[in-house]
């Protein structure tokens, strides 16, 4: 199927700096908000932590050759602030940047085209302790500081650039829900989070138009496609609400300078939404390249007053992840349509999107064939988008190792590749690894 889709996509896997890397105190490394949190009884499951993790720093050799054997065109990772900037801001610690340079230098010889996240959601732990972190507005000049270095160091080698990773993540579940770092739990807070996150994301495209000349940014965000639980009024009414929550204050902002205006008459009323200063909303909307969409499932929505949101999530009948995500392709390419048609016509590349399945090693091997099934259903989405007209550049399959999931800890397995945490984080290729090799293989 792969040559139905034009030449030049870019095929590749996704990872994040602390859901792999490890070496989370090595070589100068500053720690990072994630450091504390995971390091905090309760709020990760077993006590797990970041500290490991499938010790990228030490085997990314390893992992770039698995990558190459895949047949992957391209690797999407983000880099650790805190490892290049141990507090957040000031002098550069040489021995992160030389694992990134060392890192990109090998993919390119290797012919994988890096995209490179600036921030997934491991903040340096001296801004959120000195400045509050993303509640402060001045973690504009921060990011955009830090962008500019990373930019410089890496710029001339890296052409694919994303800002933020889900900046809903990193405003509601950790600022509202309390799930991520740093575990606060308050509306008006995690609106004014999301704003930084906004306001940092337009500074960081700002900065790479000054440095880098030849290459596109973007901003990748969580895309859930919402639908009303039943066709009535009441119900298509919460589903638009919380379509504006989830996807539109983090889609149509950038590209309006307005928030969505009926959420946003909510909050106003409620008082608690962001504070919003002159020039803040042209700042947001500094125009950018392409879109990301991290596509993983469907939200069913029904009609529920007592919510701000007024709205519920309900539980669908299909079948569902080990995340207890329901599984729905169809919503990948309606979303992608969607995308396209409403937030501006960008380009648009797929940068997430994969399934935590019950993984188990049999005589050393992974029949994973659910992920299988989902990775040739959600392909033929993306492909019917594109025959509808999307322009739809790349497809990012999460994740290429089982790494540490958030909250979840090691307990949830997306990856391709099996990590064997019990005996010395051995990688083990499972079936969809090599359902994937064929896929890119064929023409
Ligand atoms: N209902 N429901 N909802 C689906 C909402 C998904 C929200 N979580 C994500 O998108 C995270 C994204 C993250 O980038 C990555 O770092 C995570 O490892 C993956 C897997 O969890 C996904």
């Amino acid at each position: 199927m792969r040559a139905v889709f034009p030449e030049g996509f870019l095929w590749g896997v996704a990872t994040a700096s602390y859901q792999i890397e490890g070496a989370d105190f090595e070589d100068g490394k500053g720690p990072s908000i994630w450091t504390d949190f995971s390091h905090r009884p309760g709020k990760v499951n077993s006590g797990d932590n970041g500290d490991v993790a499938c010790d990228h720093y030490h085997r990314f050799s390893e992992d770039i050759e698995l990558m190459k054997q895949l047949g992957v065109n391209s690797y999407r990772f983000s880099i650790s602030w805190s490892r290049v900037l141990p507090e957040g801001r000031g002098k550069i610690n040489r021995k992160g940047s030389d694992f990134y340079n060392k890192l990109i230098d090998r993919l390119l010889e290797v012919g994988i085209q890096p995209m490179v996240t600036l921030y997934h959601w491991d903040l340096p732990l001296e801004l959120h302790r000195k400045i509050d972190g993303w509640e402060s507005r001045d973690m504009r000049h921060y990011f955009g500081d830090y962008s500019s270095l990373v930019f410089s160091e890496f710029g001339d080698r890296v052409k694919h650039w994303i800002t933020l990773n889900e900046p809903y993540c990193s405003s509601h579940v950790s600022y509202l829900w309390g799930e991520h770092a740093p575990g606060k739990r308050d509306l008006k807070t995690s609106l004014t989070v999301a704003h930084n996150l906004l306001l940092s994301h337009g500074e960081a495209v700002r900065r790479f138009r000054e440095v880098v000349k030849d290459g596109t940014i973007g901003l990748a965000n969580v895309s859930t496609f919402v639908e009303p639980a039943t066709d009535s009024k009441e119900d298509r009414w919460a589903a638009r609400i919380r379509d504006q929550f989830i996807n539109g204050w983090f889609f149509e902002t950038p590209i309006t300078g307005e928030y969505p205006s009926e959420l946003f008459k909510r909050f106003n009323d409620a008082g608690v939404q962001p504070l919003i200063e002159d020039g803040d909303m042209d700042l947001i909307s500094t125009p950018f390249d392409f879109w990301g969409v991290n596509y993983y499932t469907r939200n069913v929505i029904r009609k529920e007053e007592s919510s701000i949101l007024g709205s519920e999530v309900v539980q669908g009948e299909l079948a569902k992840t080990e995340m207890g995500w329901e599984v729905y392709p169809e919503g990948l390419e309606a979303f992608l349509y969607k995308t396209f048609k409403e937030y501006g016509k960008k380009p648009i590349y797929i940068t997430e999107n994969g399934m935590a399945c019950k993984d188990k090693l049999t005589d050393g091997f992974v029949e994973d064939f659910e992920r299988v099934d989902y990775m040739k259903r959600h392909f033929s989405s993306a492909l019917s988008a594109l025959k509808a007209g999307v322009d739809l550049r790349g497809f990012y399959v999460w994740s290429l190792l089982d790494n540490f999931e958030w909250s979840y800890g090691y307990s949830k397995r997306f990856g391709l590749v099996y990590v064997d945490y019990e005996k010395g984080l051995k990688r083990i290729p499972k079936r969809s690894y090599y359902y994937y090799r064929d896929f890119l293989e064929r023409d």
